[in-house]
């Protein structure tokens, strides 16, 4: 298993709108996130921190650099090997919760493994043991309208994390609740991330918050720094 849950090196995007010119969004990233490492990323509005994350979360390419998740090497391959690595190693969390509302909260963290290929006794489990691991495991038979909203976002990182990713990816995970919820959630998903092990970007506006992360990084004109260093390895 490699250590490296996420290496992206000379990362440049620009994009091209038309009349109005193009804009260099990344110019230069450089960023090696360790397993067990929970990294915050503050960026100004605008500054390309979405194009960051989709990038990292090869859900979009750059124009020049390399992007290697867990190991393995994925700048220049195809759709089938990126949707797949993007599967096994990589979760998402948004600042809303997009949970399924149809379905039970564990069965929100159950439908994802199968489509993994997990079955669903062994499925179950694990959507049980994470939600125990964030407090929630009494309300594992609720949907989500039935949960509050740091409920929702205890359960989405838990769905997040159903496949023992690598890598977890947070667009302002807590940008939606109040300041004590927010700590609420926010304890929860430390607790997860050092029990399953994995790294995580997590990007906000608190700084409250960020600077309670193992390191804080941030992203301006295009170019990431880490305070006290002159480059964001
Ligand atoms: N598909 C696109 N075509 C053209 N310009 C784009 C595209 N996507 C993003 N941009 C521009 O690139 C810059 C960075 O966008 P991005 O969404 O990454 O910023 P952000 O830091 O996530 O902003 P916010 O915090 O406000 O969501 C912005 O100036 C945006 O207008």
């Amino acid at each position: 298993m490699s250590e490296t849950a996420l290496s992206l090196s000379g990362i440049e995007k620009t994009y091209n709108r038309g009349k109005t010119g193009a804009v260099h969004v990344l110019s230069g990233v450089d960023l090696t996130l360790k397993r067990g490492e929970v990294v915050a990323l503050v960026a100004p509005s605008g500054a390309g921190k979405s194009t960051l994350l989709h990038i990292a979360g090869l859900l979009d390419t750059p124009d020049e650099g390399h992007v290697s998740v867990a190991g393995q090497e994925l700048t220049g391959t195809g759709d089938a090997r990126r949707t797949a690595a993007r599967r096994a190693e990589i979760g998402f969390v948004y600042q809303f919760h997009h949970l399924l509302p149809e379905f039970t909260a564990a069965e929100n963290i159950v439908l994802p493994q199968l489509a993994n290929g997990a079955a669903w006794a062994e499925a179950e489990a694990r959507a049980k043991e994470l939600l125990g691991t964030v407090g929630m495991d009494h309300r594992a038979d609720h949907r989500p309208s039935a949960l509050s909203g740091g409920e929702q976002q205890r359960v989405a990182f838990c769905r997040a994390l159903a496949n023992a990713p690598a890598l977890l990816l947070a667009d302002e995970p807590t940008g939606n609740l109040d300041p004590t919820t927010s700590d609420t959630v926010f304890a929860a998903l430390m607790s997860l991330v050092r029990e399953t092990g994995l790294a995580a970007l997590i990007a906000t506006h608190n700084l409250e918050l960020a600077s309670r992360m193992d390191r804080v990084l941030h992203l301006d004109g295009g170019r990431l720094t880490e305070r006290g260093r002159s480059g964001a390895s």
